[in-house]
């Protein structure tokens, strides 16, 4: 039986909306904390399996992204960053953070990036259904889900704030770690 020291977080939601940004600040802030963008640790560790042309996108082999994964899952410390959440076992994650962001400060970001608009509008889509937030609610706990808004630097301060505060919190109240295992 192996049992981690550190939490795995995610950070999950539509493209644009802050991940990167707030799982960098997170690492800076939090030094024991490692983040993990997932588009670039596949692409790093062979876990590549083709290309979306039509969405000009990478496709991730998820099984060979997981079994990449394990070992640093089970030491603990992650910060998962993707726009997807469902595929990381239960048992691995101690926070689903799910950011969310006005639908024009949203469409705004990814037309600054140069995404063609039907990109912008599948985004933009996505982002008024809270699909990420259903798919984190869903496949977590609700009780291990928070959605963090994310329009401006002073909602990304304070959103890291918050979680820097909940990492303290859960070092302290699990001295001893937690199972790896069910
Ligand atoms: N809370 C925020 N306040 C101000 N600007 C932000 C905020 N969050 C993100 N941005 C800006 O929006 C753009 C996209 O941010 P970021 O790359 O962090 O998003 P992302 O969700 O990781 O995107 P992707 O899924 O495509 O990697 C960047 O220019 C970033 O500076």
């Amino acid at each position: 039986m192996s049992s981690r020291l550190l939490p795995n977080i995610i950070i999950t939601g539509t493209p644009g909306c802050g991940k990167t940004s707030h799982a960098s600040q997170l690492a800076q802030q939090c030094p024991e904390l490692t983040h993990i963008n997932v588009s670039e640790f596949a692409k790093a560790n062979n876990c590549i399996e083709g290309v979306d042309e039509s969405r000009d996108t990478s496709i991730v082999d998820e099984d060979k992204l997981l079994d990449a994964l394990e070992p640093l899952a089970d030491k603990g410390g992650l910060i998962i960053d993707w726009h997807c959440c469902e595929i990381f076992p239960e048992r691995w994650i101690d926070l689903v953070i799910v950011l969310t962001c006005d639908n024009t400060v949203l469409y705004d970001r990814l037309e600054k990036r140069g995404y063609k608009q039907s990109k912008i509008s599948e985004n933009v889509e996505c982002e008024i259904m809270q699909v990420l937030l259903t798919e984190a609610k869903e496949n977590y706990d609700e009780n291990i889900v928070i959605q963090l808004p994310s329009e401006n630097v002073d909602a990304l301060d304070e959103n890291v704030d918050r979680v820097t505060q909940w990492f303290d919190n859960w070092k302290s109240d699990h001295p001893e770690g937690v199972s790896n295992d069910y």
